[in-house]
């Protein structure tokens, strides 16, 4: 049974995954517990899973302590090593030589073709106080090691760091001492940047940043000695001993003998015409790990999931929230799908979540479970470059309307007053408000409207809006029967599943105004779902009946598909006199 097992053989929802997707090596006995079997593809160019070997011994790599027991999968059974060839090179003739190799080198997505090698780098400071760096050097380092003794030690011209820090600690009066912070400044050490964006492995254990390590293979005199082979004596050079660096020639050189290497590694390799004097470059044997953090999110999911599950590619992101929409199919794999999202997407991701059922609430929330990272659904969406904080489990946000949003807005002008009959937390209204003269905000959501005033006060629109709570149709009813200050030109009708039926409520709204007083006939933009096959007739029909009136001239708008077949589109219209001014209402 254990020969069975494979990266997620601790995980209860996973036992026959792997057995069904990739057929165990009899050869690769010893990696059996932990590992899926390679199969090397050598038609295939770049690195992949199932190209690369398992480190051996299997497992020294990788720290798994970040699983946890319930979602959680063997990171480390994800390493993969590849053989590769370099060029060991002097630091300071790497990027020239680097220019003349070009197209000879490793292309890997993500992996830097200029690799340190760990240990071998050498501080400028340092090289300059070496004997030999120039001439002094030696007294330099005998020097550094002097403590102050006496005073005269202070006379010295060219004070070395240490007796120049001793001195100033030295004449530091009481006001100067107010200043220590500075002279733990002069003597700190400055923090330096891994600019190459690779690891250095200590311990035979990657961090947790890293995602690639080069090791250059066997020892010092074992390293000369495999060369000679490959490069014959003649290039047996003296042993550099500054500062270098790997580039890692392209992956069909990996196992090229020194004539067979194209003529321009050769080249560099004779010295001679390099731009690098002596000492020579010299072709070494590399051996390159690829952590877990170096394969993406597909890859990774490929690997986990058993052939045939298609592999979930999108999510819906809302602040640090990642929203996955799982099918039927993938339910039994949930938690370590959201365990790769979180590790593949953070420190943007921090919380991964599931749609448990369709939206089917009053207030339009959805039921979610929370699969991965920390448990707060309050979070803070930045649309269009306005800051909206929600509560995922309380109110609802749509990411995806973002554009439809924007649209909206734009067709309004600064003179416009807009009335947001379904303001939600605030996405249309507060977008409004940064450009019409003033907005109504309503919903029907206690929580909606507490994160709605909320979001008002972050962007700083509190002036130009005024927030309702209360049921739709009592909005529009009181909001127009009453003399606001700003007659209202526009209104936004957000809420697709019934919105039509709330437009009856308009009828008569003008009913105690006489026709004479030049009420102005606000703009309606109401949305709506449909399957129908033409859905903008079918949208029509359906706000036509709303309001018992046929409505001639309405544009319907196409706002996206919400699901095959499924149209969700916004209507827009001039309310007809005949509706407001109706003689009925629609209580
Ligand atoms: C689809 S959401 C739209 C929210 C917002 N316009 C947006 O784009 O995010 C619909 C909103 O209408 C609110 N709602 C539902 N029924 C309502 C009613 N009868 N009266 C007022 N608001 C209602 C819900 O609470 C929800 O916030």
């Amino acid at each position: 049974m254990s020969s069975l097992a494979s990266p997620l053989r601790s995980h209860p929802l996973f036992p026959l995954s792997l057995s069904k997707r990739k057929p165990i090596s009899t050869s690769s006995a010893k990696y059996l517990n932990v590992a899926p079997m390679l199969t090397p593809d050598s038609d295939h160019y770049g690195p992949s899973l199932r190209r690369g070997q398992p480190p051996t011994p299997f497992g020294t790599y990788g720290d798994d302590s970040d699983s946890d027991h319930c979602s959680s999968f063997d990171r480390s059974s994800f390493s993969r090593t590849f053989s590769v060839a370099a060029l060991r090179v002097p630091v300071s003739d790497c990027s020239a030589i680097e220019d003349r190799l070009r197209g000879h080198l490793l292309n890997w997505p993500r992996v830097r073709n200029i690799a340190r090698i760990p240990g071998d780098d050498i501080e400028p400071d340092i090289r300059n106080l070496l004997p030999n760096a120039d001439g002094d050097g030696g007294q330099r380092l005998l020097s550094l090691a002097r403590c102050p003794v006496s005073e005269s030690d202070f006379q010295t011209e060219d004070l070395n760091p240490v007796l120049y820090r001793a001195k100033l600690a030295k004449e530091f009066n009481y006001r100067g001492f107010l200043k220590f912070r500075n002279l733990a400044r002069i003597s700190r050490p400055k923090k330096k940047k891994n600019a190459e964006g690779e690891g250095v492995r200590g311990n035979n254990r990657e961090r947790k940043s890293d995602y690639t390590v080069v090791e250059v293979l066997g020892d010092e005199e074992e390293e000369d000695d495999d060369m000679s082979g490959l490069l014959g004596a003649g290039f047996r050079a003296g042993r550099w001993r500054g500062s270098t660096r790997l580039l890692l020639l392209d992956e069909r050189h990996a196992d090229r003998g020194f004539d067979d290497l194209p003529m321009a590694v050769k080249a560099v390799l004779k010295g001679g015409e390099t731009p690098c004097k002596l000492p020579v470059p010299k072709l070494v044997r590399c051996q390159l790990t690829l952590f877990y953090n170096y394969w993406n999110m597909n890859e990774v999911l490929e690997t986990l999931l058993p052939e045939g599950i298609v592999v979930p590619t999108g999510f819906e992101t809302v602040g640090h929230i990642a929203h996955l929409n799982l099918s039927e199919e993938h339910l039994p794999y949930k938690n370590v799908i959201a365990q790769v999202v979180l590790d593949k997407n953070k420190p943007k991701i921090q919380t991964v979540v599931n749609k448990i059922d369709a939206i089917q609430t009053d207030y339009r929330t959805m039921e979610l479970e929370v699969l991965a990272g920390n448990h707060s659904l309050v979070t803070t969406v930045t649309e269009n470059g306005i800051k909206f904080q929600v509560d995922l489990d309380k109110v609802y946000w749509n990411s995806r309307l973002a554009s439809e949003r924007q649209r909206l807005v734009s067709c309004f002008a600064s003179s416009d007053v807009v009335c947001d009959v379904f303001s939600g937390v605030g996405p249309i209204t507060i977008s409004a408000a940064k450009k019409v003269k003033y907005v109504y905000a309503n919903d029907l959501n206690p929580s909606a409207v507490e994160y709605l005033v909320r979001n008002i006060v972050l962007n700083k629109m509190d002036r130009k809006i005024e927030v309702f709570n209360m049921d739709g149709r009592r909005f529009i009813k009181s909001l127009f029967s009453s003399q606001r200050s700003y007659p209202i030109t526009k209104v936004v009708m957000n809420l697709p599943n019934d919105a039509a039926e709330f437009l009856a409520a308009f009828r008569g709204i003008f009913r105690s105004r006489s026709r004479a007083d030049g009420c102005k006939l606000p703009q309606i933009n109401v949305y709506g779902f449909s399957k129908a096959v033409d859905p903008e007739f079918d949208f029509h029909e359906r706000i036509n009946m709303a309001l018992c009136e046929t409505v001639v001239d309405i544009k319907i708008f196409r706002v996206r598909l919400v699901a095959p077949g499924k149209w969700m589109l916004c209507g827009s219209f001039t309310l007809p006199k005949s509706v407001a001014f109706a003689q009925e209402s629609w209580e």
